[in-house]
């Protein structure tokens, strides 16, 4: 009987075994986000990427009974870690303090985004790329330029992970309305900072919200984030929920890799949806396939208001996008 159950559960097709990096893995997002990958059963090979630590984490992490194996891997085994990687997780890089925008990481941030890239791109260039790291709006079109700089951008594998807007958007719409957020599906659009977060409520059933709730609750979606940097005093910023997003989303990605039907997530891609106004990156529903994006879905109907909101976030949009780009090109 015990032989019995271990075949079987040993046996994974080709089509569901697949390697996942995490770069920056030994950090607050790093080890739950591990942790929760080692749970997916799509996962066969994990490799756990960080400065320092990394196989600490592999090593405890690897204790988990499911079938993959887990290994950790320092600086100098970076190609290692990515050779053969279909998805690759960036969660590196520093969090923010009370009192700072996502804005002010970049200068920390884009360097390090920028560095796993050019690894990315050397040594992983087809996987999907997953980047959590802040901020999100400016550290997506960083990856893109690098990938772009060695020949290899491929538009459809390149992901802003912004799945943490949708859950709060959810979680913070139960608690108005009174419902079980496990059935709240909000779309949120656009970006990942403040105004560039704008949650479609008009597309749930609580469009009749009366302005004051209404306005009250998109404010708490759009700085959610903040709520958590204040409350962890100066310790970092959302690292829990933030592992349980990144999961679901990357477990999406695999759903997609895998050939599973109408896997849809938003999150923020290389979108034609504003292209034309300047803006190259933008956050929608998009399904996910065999190939990374399938289809990225237009808005659908939108209030004055999510039109407003829209507006105003396509403006920040373009000069975070900017920002990232031009690092690259004065800092190749
Ligand atoms: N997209 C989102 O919704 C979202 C949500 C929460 C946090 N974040 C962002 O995620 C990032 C990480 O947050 P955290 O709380 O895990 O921070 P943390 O400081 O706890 O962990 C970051 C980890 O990255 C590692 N690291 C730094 N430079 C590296 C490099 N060059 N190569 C490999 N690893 C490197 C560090 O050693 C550390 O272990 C921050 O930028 C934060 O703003 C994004
Ligand atoms: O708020 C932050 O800085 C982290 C993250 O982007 C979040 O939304 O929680």
């Amino acid at each position: 009987m015990l032989s019995k159950v271990a075949t079987r559960s040993f046996s994974s097709s080709a089509a569901n075994a697949y390697k996942v990096a995490v770069l920056g893995a030994a950090g607050g997002i790093g080890q739950p986000l591990s942790l929760l990958l080692k749970l997916n059963h799509k996962v066969t090979d994990l490799a756990l990427y960080d400065l320092r630590g990394a196989p600490g984490v592999a090593a405890d992490v690897s204790h988990v009974p499911t079938n993959s194996t887990v290994k950790g891997y320092n600086p100098d085994q970076i190609e290692a870690a990515l050779t053969n990687s279909d998805v690759i997780v960036i969660p590196a890089g520093v969090p923010r303090k009370p009192g700072m925008t996502r804005d002010d990481l970049f200068n920390t941030n884009a360097s390090i985004v920028r560095d796993l890239a050019k690894a990315a791109a050397d040594y992983a260039p087809n996987a999907a790329v997953l980047v959590i790291s802040n901020p999100v709006n400016s550290t997506v079109p960083i990856v893109a330029e690098v990938f772009k700089s060695k020949g290899v951008y491929n538009p459809k594998k390149l992901f802003g992970v912004t799945t943490l807007d949708v859950l709060r958007a959810s979680r913070f719409v139960s608690e108005v309305a009174g419902t079980n957020p496990v059935h709240e599906k909000v779309t949120v659009v656009g970006g990942h900072s403040g105004i560039t977060i704008v949650p479609l409520l008009s597309q749930t059933e609580h469009k009749s919200l009366d302005t004051e709730t209404r306005d009250a609750l998109i404010h708490r979606i759009q700085f959610g984030g903040d709520e958590v940097v204040q409350a962890k005093d100066g310790a970092g910023s959302a690292t829990l929920s933030m592992a349980q997003a990144g999961a679901r989303f990357a477990g999406s990605v695999l759903d997609g890799l895998a050939g599973e039907k109408d896997v849809v997530e938003p999150t923020f891609v290389d979108s034609p949806l504003f292209k034309s106004e300047g803006v190259e990156f933008f956050s929608s529903k998009v399904t996910l396939g065999a190939e990374g994006v399938k289809t990225i879905h237009n808005l659908g109907e939108l209030s004055d208001h999510e039109e407003e909101l829209v507006k105003g976030a396509k403006d920040t949009l373009i000069s975070n996008i900017k920002k990232g780009v031009e690092f690259v090109k004065q800092n190749p």
